[in-house]
């Protein structure tokens, strides 16, 4: 499985086409609409969000409720186009009405400087449209027909947030999936831990007021994927390195952690690595899971724990970062009109989505992935097969 995405943030829509996802799978585009309307939520956004309303349109491969084999397109609308149609029209306009309307000013934190240099833009909007993290929209509708999939299979995927500012969220190891699920939609920071929601909001609620932002981690929680999915004989085949890749990929995001992640530098060996142990009804595992459920780029079989951290938003509506005028070489202060103060709540449902695709494609690779109930029939055979083995 692969996907694309095209679209600008203030352009007329958001379009993703998913390659590879096997024929006769049942999809609805409610299994989308619910993915995106999640990662709409969440305290501390800005007024964007109020005036979208995303919703899918599946446009191609999928026909009364089952889906085709081949390219799957979804189309997502930009409500707040109509605000912008004269600025981001695909016509031709004036000149002396183009430049009055160019971005010469980059925004620290943002593509901007470094895509103008790249692309030769001397208007930035032709950056920062397209760096928008109003992508990954269409990046969690791709992996809302990957949650799909991997449901069908018995693989669930969870995203939550485990910190905002500092402020940690202790982990019930207790926790199921599905109240792992549930906890996180209930709560408006997307926080298992009762005690540090109020705390976080507040946190959130203090830099909206100071026009600061703020950053935090967030957790993807995975369970049902059986041991061996992935390869160790090449990087590129190391499931733990592409989920990695997925993850930083998301706008804001500066790093990764695998189960006890960068703790475990601090750590001897003994206190790191997960002893394998066997029973007739579970086959293999682990007394522990440490190491979050990889070795040798490969699924060990016990729940993924991977991490993603995400730094604060770079836009400050009160607190402007210097920066350099491209026309000018004048240094000025940004003011903007409207920002998020922190997107750490629906950043997690982004990467839960990310994970999810880059499994299904694991999965994917490696079963026979041209028809739905034939991939079905695989894996539960290879379950089998590894559990007696
Ligand atoms: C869900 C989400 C919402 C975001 N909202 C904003 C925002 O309102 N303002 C902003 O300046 N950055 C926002 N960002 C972050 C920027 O898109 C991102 O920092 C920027 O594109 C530069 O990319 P980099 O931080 O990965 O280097 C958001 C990111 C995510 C994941
Ligand atoms: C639109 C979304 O997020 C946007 C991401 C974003 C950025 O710079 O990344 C800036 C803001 O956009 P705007 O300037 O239009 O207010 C956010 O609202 C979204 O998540 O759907």
């Amino acid at each position: 499985m692969r996907y694309l995405t095209a679209g600008e943030s203030h352009g007329k829509q958001l379009t993703t086409i998913i390659e590879g996802v096997p024929a006769n799978m049942p999809l609805v585009k409610e299994d989308i609409n619910e993915s995106l309307l999640r990662r709409q939520k969440g305290h501390g956004r800005g007024k964007r969000m109020q005036i979208e309303k995303d919703l899918a349109e599946i446009t191609s491969g999928v026909r009364h409720g089952y889906t085709l084999g081949s390219p799957i397109s979804l189309v997502v609308h930009n409500d707040d186009f109509k605000h912008w149609e004269d600025i981001m029209g695909e016509d031709p306009i004036e000149e002396d009405t183009k430049v009055k309307r160019v971005v010469s000013r980059p925004r620290p934190g943002h593509a901007d400087l470094n895509g103008a240099l790249k692309y030769g833009h001397r208007d930035m909007r032709n950056v920062l449209e397209r760096s928008s993290a109003r992508e990954t929209t269409v990046r969690v509708a791709a992996g809302a027909v990957a949650k799909t999939l991997l449901k069908q299979l018995g693989i669930e995927v969870s995203g939550y947030v485990k910190e905002i500012a500092g402020i940690r969220a202790e982990d019930d190891h207790s926790l199921t999936i599905g109240e792992r699920q549930a906890n996180s939609e209930e709560s408006p920071v997307r926080v298992l831990d009762k005690d540090v929601e109020q705390p976080m909001m507040s946190a959130i609620d203090q830099a909206k007021k100071e026009g600061d932002s703020i950053g935090g981690v967030v957790e993807v929680y995975v369970e049902g994927m059986p041991a061996g999915i992935g390869s160790y004989v090449h990087y590129d085949r190391k499931l733990d390195s592409r989920i990695a890749g997925g993850v930083t990929s998301i706008n804001a995001f500066k790093g990764v952690e695998f189960g006890i992640g960068f703790e475990a530098a601090r750590k001897n060996g003994s206190e790191v690595h997960d002893e394998i142990i066997w029973d007739e009804e579970n086959g293999y595992h682990r007394s522990t899971n440490r190491l979050g459920g990889f070795e040798g780029g490969m699924t060990t079989g016990m729940p993924i724990v991977v991490k993603g951290v995400m730094k604060p938003i770079p836009t400050l509506m009160l607190k402007p970062l210097q920066s350099v005028d491209i026309e000018t070489k004048e240094p000025f202060k940004a003011t903007v009109e409207r920002s998020d103060a922190c997107a750490v709540p629906a950043a997690s449902v982004v990467m839960e989505h990310v994970v999810a695709f880059e499994l299904a494609k694991a999965i994917t690779e490696q079963f026979p992935s041209d028809q739905f109930p034939k991939l079905q029939q695989a894996v539960a055979d290879y379950r089998e097969e590894i559990r007696c083995f």
